[in-house]
C-alpha cells in the first residue's frame, strides 16, 4: 500500500509578500522536490526567511515547464520581466532545467 501526502504548506521570500497579497503574483515556479502540490488544495504561506504566515493559497494547477520554455507571460504572472524572473530562477535552482509552474490564487 502506498501512502499519498500532500503538502499543506508553502513558503516564499519575504520579497514576494506584497505582490502575492495585491494580487501581481500569480504563479511560482518550483523545483522537482516543490512539485507535489496538489490542484483543488488549498496550503499555508509563511515567509521563508523567519516562518511567519502570510496567507493561504488555493492550488488551481502544476505543470512541468523547461527554463529555455519560460516566456514572457510566465514573467507577468511573476510580476517581472523575462530576464529578472530568468535571473531569479537561476539564483534559487542554479543549473535547474526542469521546473513546475505552480499556479495560486489567495484565498480571501
Ligand atoms: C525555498 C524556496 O525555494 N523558496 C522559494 C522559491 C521560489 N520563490 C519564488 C521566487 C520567484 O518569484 C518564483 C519562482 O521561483 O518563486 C520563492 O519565493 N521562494
Amino acid at each position: 500500500m502506498s501512502t499519498t501526502i500532500i503538502p499543506t504548506e508553502m513558503t516564499f521570500f519575504s520579497r514576494f509578500e506584497s505582490d502575492i497579497l495585491s494580487g501581481k503574483k500569480t504563479i511560482t515556479i518550483r523545483d522537482e522536490a516543490e512539485s507535489y502540490y496538489v490542484p483543488g488544495t488549498t496550503v499555508d504561506v509563511s515567509t521563508y526567511e523567519e516562518g511567519r504566515w502570510f496567507c493561504r493559497l488555493n492550488i488551481l494547477t502544476v505543470d512541468p515547464i523547461a527554463f529555455n520554455d519560460l516566456n514572457e507571460f510566465h514573467a507577468q504572472q511573476e510580476n517581472m520581466t523575462l530576464a529578472e524572473l530568468k535571473a531569479v530562477i537561476h539564483d534559487i535552482y542554479p543549473g535547474i532545467e526542469k521546473l513546475y509552474v505552480v499556479n495560486y490564487a489567495l484565498v480571501k
